[in-house]
Order: structure tokens, then C-alpha cells, then sequence
């Protein structure tokens, strides 16, 4: 089937009436094919419990991955980093100094990157470094749909009285709650991040994603990324990958796409979480772009 001639599936959700547009598909296939042939380096700040996982997705989808910790390394090698991905899952004392400082050093050199706002709503500190971001917005933001609520409430977009809290690392709400938030914070983010341009993913059973402008759903998956750790932080690092070779909203489209993929073919060979994650990996190595162009994705 080629890219340009995709039909709604017949099992597209009531409502889902339209395909994403083919040049949508064009961008997406180019940026995966891309990504494969220039290797590029995504550098991660991200949490401790998943810091492989994130690494071994990056290399699977095609890129490199470098963590690290230092305000300074991390500023030295953005220059050389084609994007960078900030996870803020497990935080310590120091990072309350460093992540702003990364952040604001990003904001002057235009450099993009990709927010995972894990548990945002929990704890003083994770405030405080979400709160600073607002002032050096990230490119894109990933995470569930609690963790784009929370963000969103937080930086004084949406009604703080309505954000719930987050269980955790877990999303106690649905995509679609999220919907207004996602708009709101893209916006913003296009409009502050000093790129002009922005994205924001929220991941569950149905993704979405959207630009500011357009709203984006991608069904598919699998339930079991839930019973493994660190899928939604792998996303997250895998966005960073294309986002080093392609616009926020096609990075964030093509991310989202590619693991829907991986994940439903990682359920048809694995027997449970252990082999799941390995199947996973193997996926994301073996999909090919065109694959991954011909997913699913309805536009609101
Ligand atoms: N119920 C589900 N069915 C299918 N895929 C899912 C489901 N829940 C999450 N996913 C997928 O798992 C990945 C991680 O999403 P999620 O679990 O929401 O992130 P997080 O781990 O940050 O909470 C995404 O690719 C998402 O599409
Ligand atoms: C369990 C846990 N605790 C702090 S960070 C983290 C990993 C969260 O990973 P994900 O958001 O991808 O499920
Ligand atoms: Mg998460």
C-alpha cells in the first residue's frame, strides 16, 4: 500500500472520520528513514528507573543516546545533540539548580527538546523545576493524560481546581480530559519556546496529539506497555530521536505511531512483561517507515 492512498480503517472510532492528511504520512515516513540513515544523537536527562530503556529504544529506533546529569556536560554537548529529552521521574536535591539552568541554556541557543512531566502535581521540588520551565518552554511535551493536565494547570493555562492527582507515575484520567490542556500547552509552547513551532503528546489506549492547531488520534498499542516501566519514558526518549531530524508535530506523530506498532507486534510475541520488553526493542529495530507511516491517525 503506498502512503499517499491510506484508507480510514474500518475500525476507526465513532466520531474519527477523517485521515491525517497524506503529506502527514510523507513527513512521518522521511522522518523514521531519516533517523535510520543519520543516526542522530539525543541527549537524556531523564530517571534512574528507566535510564536503559530509554537508551536501548533511542538505538532500536535508529539514533544514539548519551545520559547525563551535569549542567555543564549536557550544555557542551548540545551542540552535537540534535535534541534533547528532560524526564524529571526521579528527582534529586541538586536538580532544582541544574534542570532551570539546562532549560534557560536550551531557551538561548534554540536548541529543541522534549519534556517528560512525569508525577507532575507531586512534590514541592518537581513544582518548582515544572513551574521554571514555563519561562524556557520545552518543543514538545510527553506524558499521560494527568501529567498534561497537571503541567498545564501548573504554568497558569488551565484552572488550577480542576487538575487531579497524578497516582504516582500513572495517569488517573482519560486522553480525552486532557484535550484542552494539550491545545493550550502547545500553543503556549509554540509561542515562548523561541522555535515558533511546538507539539504536545499525551499517551494511553488512544494517543493524541496535536500542534496548537490540529488534534491528532492514534489508536492501537498494547495494554501491556502498562505492565512494563518505562514505555511512556521510552516514547518520550524515542520523540527526542526524530526531533533531531524533523518538526515537533511529526516527531511527536511519528514517536507515537512507531510504538502503537511496536507494541501491538510485541504482544503477538512475547509471553509477559520480561519478554515483552525485549519484543519491544526488536520491533522498534525491525518496523520500517513505511510501516510506521501507514498507521492509524485520525484528525479530529
Ligand atoms: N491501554 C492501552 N492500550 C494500548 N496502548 C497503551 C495503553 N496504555 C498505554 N499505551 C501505550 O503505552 C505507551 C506509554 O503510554 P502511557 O502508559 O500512557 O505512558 P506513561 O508510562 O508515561 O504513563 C504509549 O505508547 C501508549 O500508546
Ligand atoms: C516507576 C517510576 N518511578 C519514578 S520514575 C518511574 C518510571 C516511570 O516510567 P513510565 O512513565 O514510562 O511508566
Ligand atoms: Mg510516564
Amino acid at each position: 500500500m503506498s502512503i499517499e492512498h491510506i484508507e480510514v480503517p474500518a475500525n476507526a472510532p465513532a466520531g474519527d472520520t477523517r485521515d491525517a492528511a497524506p503529506d502527514i504520512r510523507r513527513r512521518i515516513a522521511r522522518a523514521v528513514g531519516d533517523v535510520r540513515g543519520r543516526t542522530p544523537l539525543a541527549q537524556s536527562f531523564t530517571n534512574f528507573v528507566t535510564i536503559n530503556l530509554v537508551a536501548n529504544a533511542q538505538l532500536a529506533a535508529g539514533g544514539t543516546a548519551a545520559m547525563s546529569f551535569l549542567p555543564d556536560d549536557i550544555i557542551d554537548t548540545a551542540a552535537i545533540s540534535g535534541a534533547d529529552y528532560i524526564n524529571v521521574g526521579t528527582l534529586l536535591p541538586f536538580y532544582k539548580d541544574a534542570l532551570p539552568q539546562v532549560a534557560r541554556a536550551f531557551h538561548t541557543a534554540s536548541h529543541p527538546w522534549v519534556l517528560d512531566p512525569v508525577a507532575a502535581g507531586i512534590g514541592a521540588t518537581r513544582t518548582a523545576i515544572l513551574t521554571s520551565f514555563k519561562r524556557w518552554p520545552p518543543t514538545i511535551v510527553r506524558g499521560n493524560a494527568s501529567e498534561i493536565i497537571a503541567l498545564d494547570a501548573m504554568w497558569g493555562l488551565g484552572d488550577a481546581d480542576t487538575a487531579s492527582r497524578p497516582a504516582g507515575v500513572e495517569s488517573v484520567d482519560a486522553v480525552d480530559s486532557a484535550v484542552a490542556a494539550a491545545l493550550r500547552l502547545a500553543r503556549f509552547m509554540a509561542a515562548h519556546n523561541g522555535i515558533g513551532k511546538a507539539a504536545v503528546a499525551v499517551s494511553g489506549a488512544v494517543d493524541l496529539v496535536t500542534d496548537g492547531e490540529d488534534v491528532y488520534r492514534l489508536p492501537g498499542g498494547s495494554a501491556m506497555m502498562t505492565k512494563i516501566t518505562g514505555a511512556g519514558c521510552s516514547l518520550g526518549g524515542v520523540t527526542a530521536v526524530y526531533l533531531a531530524v524533523a518538526d515537533p508535530l511529526t516527531a511527536a506523530l511519528a514517536s507515537t505511531a512507531l510504538y502503537n506498532r511496536a507494541g501491538e507486534i510485541a504482544e503477538r510475541h512475547s509471553a509477559g512483561p520480561g519478554s515483552f520488553q525485549t519484543a519491544l526493542l526488536d520491533a522498534l529495530w525491525n518496523l520500517t517507515a513505511e510501516q510506521v507511516a501507514e498507521s492509524e491517525i485520525l484528525r479530529d
